[in-house]
């Protein structure tokens, strides 16, 4: 007899529970269905597929558009296998499969649907999961109109955000461009988010081939024939990536220093969610407020991005359990805070589908938003860029500020840190990713999509949206925040722990002169830093990081405020070359201390490149930032407002950190 099947696709829903495929293709309308085929595809645009044996690509190498580091790096490719091959012992477990291919995803699945119909079956349909960028979104495109040759519906159901597009109270593409009112309008939703969908109590049969066959083709089959299971792949996986400088450390395994040091999978996303907001008396979750800025170790936040990236979890199933701590304990100003932090993940989400390709230009959503001061950053000259003659090595002292900032040797040891950790663990905190995006694109002054890319293929949990927000091309209201390393760093590594972690080649050094070692004389240096193990000298120093040389004040350590000022204002302030100035007479000390000046904007030393951009754009620079600014103080004074209405002000929001 002919079988009814549903082939449900899975990209970034490696999970059971709270899966709107399952859910759906177990629904009682669902009766005439007799089989549910599960497919997962290694897709070549975003892996390296060429450590398989025999595999040969349809395209490029799976690289970033910019600066063509891979894109999926070690980490990354580790906790995707490994998540995979979790849902298929799931799936296994309830008598199911899921069927590891390898390719183009559209292809594959074509082919699949192809070879069941020559096996005298029937398919009903594909499901999959709708994504929110628009080279996913350019993807599931290919695959329906391959899907619609053979004759077979594609049915996408919406589930990454909490908040279902359709409980929206805006239609998606009027979104307030600015966060506090995107989030005001949500919280005022009877309900953040619909309630998780359990995992379906029997799973239709997988369609297994008639007996003895291999499973249905399409490269891979060998390799699921012959039993070849995580290891197999993984190895495969890894082994293009083994030659590059940036990406060696995760081919080793997981780091243990690592703030994240779990394995991917469905079955840790949930244990983790158990751990943080259900085991102990009162779970960790009630410290979140308190401890969410930390730096070390795996309990100071979540830890869930990176599942929630790859969808082994649900915000739904984040947001349930979170109402269960409620219950127990009350509602707290802790349960508060990660709702508004995956109000943030939405936040990205929507304006992802909002500004679709705009994610990737230089200019970002501000080509949108602003159009004026998009131009403005758009200039030649306005963003430097990687010169990538130099190869990127371990062991160069790079006059290259972009390189330096890749290697973590800016001589600046909170950033270099933090990159220390990204490079060696795939995880940075969020205090750190804030500091050193501004570091490379606020101090260097380096084209932001550098860092993204960077980011891209190191970060385990990698997402868009926060660079462009971070450098000021996205829809930061106060894009002109600058963060001081140094005074982040006395105050969120007041005694230097973090640094020593991952940067041991400092650990003699006393902690007075941690945060800013170039301060020490040169004999001192020495004497407590081995040699060309780090610079003597940061590649930038900035003015206003000197009142911190000497720490003052208490540190900041277990100090809720996530988002605080920051002393440096930041480039928006527009000087007459058209670039950003530092105030109160910085402008030369910036740049001398820089010794960086590839775009011979900076201060006093303007060059003639600079004088031609100044001509070009001085009249709409200085008219745009003043409405720029405007924009701000009006966006931070409306936010503030509000605050003061809901008596939010004074319990965490204040006129500094209301707009993050
Ligand atoms: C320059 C920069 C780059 C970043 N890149 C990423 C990225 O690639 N992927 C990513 O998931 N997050 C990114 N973030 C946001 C944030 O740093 C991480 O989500 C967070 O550090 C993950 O740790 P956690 O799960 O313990 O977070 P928690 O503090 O426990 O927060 C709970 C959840 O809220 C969400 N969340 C929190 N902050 C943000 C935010 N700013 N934007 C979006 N979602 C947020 C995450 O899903 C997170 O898991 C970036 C932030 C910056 C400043």
């Amino acid at each position: 007899m002919a079988r009814n099947i549903i082939l449900t696709l899975h990209r970034n829903d490696l999970r059971l529970t709270d899966n709107a495929l399952f859910h759906c293709a177990h629904e009682r309308e669902q009766d005439d269905v007799t089989h549910v085929l599960p497919l997962f595809v290694f897709d070549e645009r975003f892996i390296e597929l060429s450590g398989l044996p025999g595999y040969e690509r349809e395209g490029p190498e799976a690289r970033t558009r910019l600066c063509k580091f891979w894109r999926t790096g070690a980490f990354r490719a580790r906790f995707l296998t490994e998540g995979v091959f979790d849902m298929r012992n799931s799936l296994r477990q309830r008598g199911s499969e899921l069927l590891i291919r390898y390719g183009l995803m559209e292809k594959v699945t074509a082919d699949i649907v192809k070879a069941m119909r020559a096996n005298g079956d029937k398919v009903k349909a594909v499901y999959l999961q709708e994504e929110f960028y628009s080279e996913e979104k350019a993807i599931e495109r290919k695959l329906r109109k391959a899907l619609k040759e053979v004759g077979v519906p594609l049915v996408i159901y919406d589930q990454v955000p909490l908040i279902h597009p359709s409980d929206l109270p805006f239609a998606p593409a009027a979104m307030p461009d600015v966060f506090t009112p995107f989030r005001k309008r949500i919280e005022n939703l009877p309900h953040l988010g619909r309630a998780p969908h359990p995992i379906p109590p029997n799973f239709k049969p997988f369609p297994r081939p008639p007996d003895g066959a291999d499973l249905y083709p399409g490269y891979g089959a060998q390799i699921e024939a012959d039993h070849r299971g995580l290891d197999f792949v993984l190895q495969c996986l890894l082994r293009p990536l083994q030659d590059t400088f940036q990406l060696r450390a995760g081919s080793e395994g997981r780091n243990q220093r690592s703030a994240f040091p779990y394995a991917g999978g469905e079955t840790a996303a949930l244990q983790r969610v158990e751990w943080y907001f259900k085991q102990g008396g009162p779970p960790p979750v009630s410290r979140y407020k308190e401890t969410r800025n930390g730096l070390l170790g795996h309990a100071y936040s979540t830890k869930l991005s990176p599942f929630l990236c790859l969808g082994m979890v649900s915000p739904r199933t984040i947001i349930s359990a979170l109402e269960e701590y409620e219950e127990k304990y009350g509602s707290q100003q802790n349960a508060y805070w990660v709702r508004f932090e995956l109000l943030w993940r939405d936040y990205f989400l929507f304006a992802a589908r909002k500004f679709g390709s705009k994610l990737f230009t230089l200019g970002g959503f501000e080509e949108v938003t602003d159009p004026k001061q998009a131009h403005v950053k758009m200039q030649p000259g306005w963003w430097k860029s990687w010169n990538q003659d130099e190869p990127l090595k371990d062991d160069v002292n790079s006059e290259q500020a972009a390189v330096r900032w890749m290697q973590g040797k800016t001589g600046v040891p909170f950033v270099d840190a933090n990159m220390a950790e990204l490079r060696e663990s795939g995880f940075m905190s969020n205090r750190g990713r804030q500091n050193v995006a501004s570091f490379l694109t606020k101090d260097c002054q380096i084209d932001w999509r550098l860092g993204a890319e960077f980011f891209e293929s190191h970060l385990i949990d990698y997402e868009f949206g926060n660079w462009q927000y971070v450098s000021g091309v996205g829809n930061d209201a106060r894009a002109s925040r600058q963060f001081n390393p140094v005074k982040q760093g006395n105050d969120y590594d007041p005694h230097g722990d973090y640094i020593r972690t991952w940067l041991p080649q400092l650990s003699s050094l006393p902690n007075s002169r941690i945060q800013c070692p170039w301060t020490l004389p040169p004999t001192e240096f020495a004497r407590l830093v081995p040699e060309g193990t780090y610079p003597c000298k940061p590649v930038i120093e900035q003015p206003g990081w000197k009142a911190h040389y000497v720490r003052k004040g208490p540190s900041k350590q277990g100090v809720p405020n996530r988002n605080e000022r920051v002393r440096n204002p930041g480039r928006l302030i527009v000087g007459k070359s058209g670039r950003s100035i530092e105030p109160s007479g910085s402008d030369s000390d910036h740049s001398a201390e820089s010794g960086s000046t590839d775009d011979g904007l900076q201060g006093a030393g303007a060059t003639a490149a600079a004088k031609a951009v100044q001509k070009q754009f001085n009249h709409v620079s200085v008219q745009t930032v003043r409405e720029g600014r405007q924009r701000e103080t009006r966006v931070a004074g409306q936010a503030l407002g509000e605050a003061k209405k809901n008596g939010t002000q004074g319990k965490g929001v204040t006129k500094e950190n209301v707009l993050y």
